[in-house]
Order: structure tokens, then sequence, then C-alpha cells
């Protein structure tokens, strides 16, 4: 994997609070959480992608002597902390949920414990990679619920937002569940399935659609998937591709991994029409697959149409995310190191009690129902907090607290989803293969309930607070806004 130094990529404002932090002699170890509000598409979870990226960032942080003297260039920055950048190296610690795994609103993913000029650089950069590649992985998951058990090809690298969002969506895609992808690149540095058959233009260069098809077939004899609506789907198309099998079948070549590919026109009733041709040639096996402008709403759509496509490519809506277009992941302080090592609670107000941030140093743990082993609800509590699932776990909603249920002991298993990645700078994890995360994703999966997936209305999964962090939260919130009106200028 090509790593690259992206110190630089930051906002402005992460490093002229670094130096009012310099300046102050703040060097408070403070903990900030990275977390999302709204899953993307009104969808009931998320997949979480980008900590290989991130943990490459992190590690590769530095200032180098141009990135230092680019930032003199802005007259902004002092000697002295322009000194200290030069020496900078990360040196805090960092948790988050392995890639790959179902993640809901408001539950810390990646945490970021370090001296506060280190954690503060870091938001920008971890909120960029992180952000982008949920978002893919979220929406390929989504496509690839759709297409059922079908393959789903990745095809968007030419409608992506640039060269990186192609490479990363790429990455995220399979992550996501695309069996493969048609960026090459990407293929590369991620060791992920390249896939693809051909365009138009392949048949439009030979003086007539049997050639072309002839001269692919030849080239091509153990992926070959013919790009049959150049013309005529039903009158050309078919019967020009079922004439290469044949011819292909006389020479004694063993077909498989061989099929037509639809990429216009109404996809339903082509593919039915094509499946019986195809049917009684004889090739009952050749695969029909289809592109054109799809995302997991089309597909589904044509899943209950009936449509007789079993592989999809899919491009646009894919690598955009075009219906939703960001992942509104966001990094919050939490908490800050008092000289006695124990960690004071902060807290963000604000009039929406959904933005109103979790204080403290905490963790998440999800709990399962021991018999099905689907997710009853995730449970974000403080980080000393410990639990036996041998004993009865009340869970309440922290925005309506009359809302309860009672686990029963023994009816449920626990996992701590935050896990160790950096300690004190030093990397401390390995990041498993795509397709290993791929594998990993699949069975997050099934610890969801078809009711999590569907699009519209899916069910939530609830994430609650223990009862310590409830407490506490409300005991932050209390000061903070009596700390407020005390300060506020009295209405006359
Ligand atoms: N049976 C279907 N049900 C719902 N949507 C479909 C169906 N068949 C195709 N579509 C979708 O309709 C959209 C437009 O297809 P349409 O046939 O209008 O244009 P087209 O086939 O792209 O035409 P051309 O490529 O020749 O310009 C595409 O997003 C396609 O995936
Ligand atoms: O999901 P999609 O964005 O459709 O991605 C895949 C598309 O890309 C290619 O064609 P291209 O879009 O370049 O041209 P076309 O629309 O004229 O087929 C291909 O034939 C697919 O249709
Ligand atoms: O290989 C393909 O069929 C392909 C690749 C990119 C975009 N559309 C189609």
């Amino acid at each position: 994997m090509r790593t690259q130094n992206l110190t630089l990529l930051t906002d402005l404002y992460e490093i002229t609070m670094m130096q009012g932090y310099f300046e102050t002699g703040n060097q408070d170890i403070v903990v900030f959480d990275t977390f999302y509000r709204e899953t993307p598409s009104g969808g009931g979870y998320a997949v979480a992608a980008g900590l290989e990226q991130v943990i490459d960032y992190v590690k590769t942080l530095q200032f180098t002597p141009d990135d230092i003297r680019y930032l003199r260039s802005l007259n902004i920055f002092q000697e002295e902390f322009l000194k200290y950048l030069s020496n900078f190296r990360f040196s805090g610690s960092i948790y988050a949920v392995p890639e790959g795994t179902v993640i809901f609103p408001r539950e810390p993913i990646v945490k970021i414990v370090a001296p506060i000029m280190e954690a503060q650089l870091l938001e920008t950069a971890v909120l960029n990679i992180i952000n982008h590649q949920s978002l893919i992985a979220t929406k390929a998951s989504r496509v690839c619920y759709a297409a059922q058990n079908d393959g789903v090809m990745e095809f968007g690298l030419r409608r992506a937002q640039g060269p990186d969002s192609g490479i990363y969506g790429a990455r995220a895609a399979v992550i996501g569940g695309c069996c493969g992808t048609s960026n090459v690149l990407a293929g590369q540095l991620f060791d992920i399935p390249v896939k693809g058959t051909h365009a138009h233009s392949w048949i439009m260069s030979f003086p007539d659609e049997y050639t072309a098809f002839k001269t692919y077939a030849k080239l091509y004899p153990t992926a070959c998937i013919l790009l049959i609506d150049t013309y005529d789907t039903l009158k050309s198309g078919v019967p020009n591709a079922i004439r290469i099998f044949q011819e292909m079948k006389a020479a004694g070549i063993e077909l498989k991994n061989y099929g037509v590919r639809l990429d216009s026109g109404d996809l339903a009733y082509l593919s039915k029409k094509v499946r019986r041709m195809l049917d009684e040639a004889g090739f009952e096996d050749a695969v029909i697959s289809a592109s054109n402008d799809l995302d997991e709403y089309l597909i589904e759509s044509l899943k209950i149409q009936g449509a007789k496509i079993t592989s999809w490519g899919v491009g646009t809506s894919l690598i955009t995310s075009r219906d939703c277009p960001a992942f509104g992941g966001v990094y919050k302080l939490a908490a800050i190191q008092d000289k006695n090592g124990n960690f004071i609670p902060k807290i963000k107000l604000s009039e929406n009690t959904e933005k109103v941030t979790n204080p403290g140093n905490k963790t998440v743990y999800r709990i399962y129902d021991k018999e099905s082993k689907k997710i009853r609800a995730d449970l974000i509590c403080l980080e000393e907090e410990v639990f036996n699932s041998e004993e009865d776990l009340l869970l309440f909603d922290p925005n309506a607290t009359w809302k309860r249920t009672l686990l029963t002991g023994g009816t449920y298993t626990m996992r701590e989803l935050l896990i160790p990645i950096f300690d004190k700078g030093k990397c401390i994890y390995t990041s498993p293969s795509v397709m290993e995360i791929q594998e990993y994703c699949t069975k997050e999966k099934d610890t969801l309930w078809n009711e999590n997936m569907r699009f519209v209305n899916p069910a939530e999964i609830y994430v609650d607070l223990s009862d310590k962090l409830y407490h506490l939260k409300n005991k932050v919130f209390n000061e903070l806004s009596e700390a407020k009106y005390s300060q506020a200028p009295s209405r006359v």
C-alpha cells in the first residue's frame, strides 16, 4: 500500500488552535470521540470503514521542512511553535471499532486519548477518512442487500469525485460486500478482485456485432460476458451471443463464467426474454448481468419484477452515494484529565437534545441475544464499568427513560466494540486484508434482523447509556446549564 504524508491535510483552525495550546502551555490529556448522528439514506445501520487509512495517516504524521516553510509563509505561526511542529509525533492512544463492524448513531467509533495539541490536529483527517469510507461501505452494503446473494461489481471510477474517492471508494465498496471492482489501481493497492466486461465501443469498432463477440470470446474464453444491447438486444445481441457460445462449445471450450450484459432498456422485461432464449439454446448457466444507473432501490424493484439478472454492475450511485452524499461523523471533546489522572467529563450543550454530547472517557458494548446471536442493543458506558452477563441488565432509552427492557442474566452476551489501535504513540494493531474485512462484515450483518436492513422505516437498534453514564450526563448538563443561566444577562 502506498503511503503519503498527509500531515497538512487538515483545517487551518486545527493548527491555529494547536498554537494557542502551545502558547498557553496547555498539555492536558484529552478524550475525543468520533461518532455519527444520522444513518445515511434513512437506513437502520452503517458499516465502519477507513481505519487502515487512519492508521497509515497517524503513523506518517510528520511536518517536513517543506511543510514548516509553508506554514511559516502564512505569517501566523511563531518560530517556537514551528520548532515544536518540526519534532511532532503522535504520542497518544487510539481505540476504534474494527472495519466492517455495523455501527449505529451516537456511539464512539474512534476514540483518541492524547495531549490536546495532538488530538486536535487529528480531527479533520480522521473525519475525512472515516466519513468517506463508511459512507461508501454503507451504500455498498445496501446495494448488496438488495441484490440478495448475487454478485455486485463496483463500476464507478469514471464518475467518482476524483481519483481518491474512486480508489478508497472501491476499497469501501468491497468491505460493504461488492465482489469486485473495475478499478485496477484499487485492485493493486488493496489486493481486491478486479472484474469487468467490455464497452459499446468494442462492438462499434468492428464491422459487425458477431465479429466483435467472436474476437472477444477468443481472447477471453474464461471470462466471456458479452454486451448485447449495442444494436438490438433481442434481435441481434442475444442471437449473436448464442451463436458464439455454440461455437465455443463445439470447439471443446469449457463454458464457465460466461454470459451477457444488459445496459439499457427495460431490464426486467429484457432479462426474462434473454433468459428464455439462452435456456432454450441450452445455456442455462449463462450469467445475465445488468448495469445502467442502478442503485439499491432499482435492484430491489427489479427483483420484485422477477428480473432474471444474477450479476450487477453498479457505478455512479454507489461510488458517489448519490442519494446521500455525506456521512455526518463528528469529533467531539468528551473529557480532560486532571492532575490526579481522573477524566473530568465535558459536554457540548445544544438546544437540540440529540446534539448534546455524551461526556466522559467511555467505551461501547454490543449486547447480543444469546440464542439467536442477533443484536439486542448497544450500550455506551464509562470505560471503567464492568458488566456481568450472568446478571440482569436494565436498558432504558436515555431520551425517554420510562421505555425500559430488562435483560435476564444468562440470556445475553456482551462484546466490547472499541479495541486498542495505538498505545502511547505505538501502533499495536494489524489491519486485516480487505477480503478478511469483507468476510467479517458479512458476519456482522448476520447479527442484524431483516427489520433493521429494510430501506423504508427500518427498525432501530437502540443505543443506550449505562445508568452511571446517564446520571453523569445529567449532572454535567445541569451544572453547565445552571452556570450558563447564572452568567446570562437577566431579562427585563
Ligand atoms: N424494469 C425496470 N424497472 C425500473 N427501472 C428500470 C427498469 N429497467 C430499467 N430501469 C432503469 O431505468 C433507468 C432509465 O432507463 P432507460 O431505458 O430510460 O434509459 P436507457 O436504457 O439508459 O436508454 P439509453 O441507454 O439507450 O439511453 C435506468 O436507471 C435503468 O436502470
Ligand atoms: O451505474 P452506472 O453509473 O450506470 O455505471 C456503469 C455504467 O458505466 C458504463 O457506461 P457509461 O455510463 O460510461 O455510458 P452509458 O451511460 O452511455 O452506458 C457502463 O456501460 C454502465 O452503464
Ligand atoms: O467492465 C465493465 O463492464 C464496466 C466497467 C466500468 C463501467 N462500466 C462497465
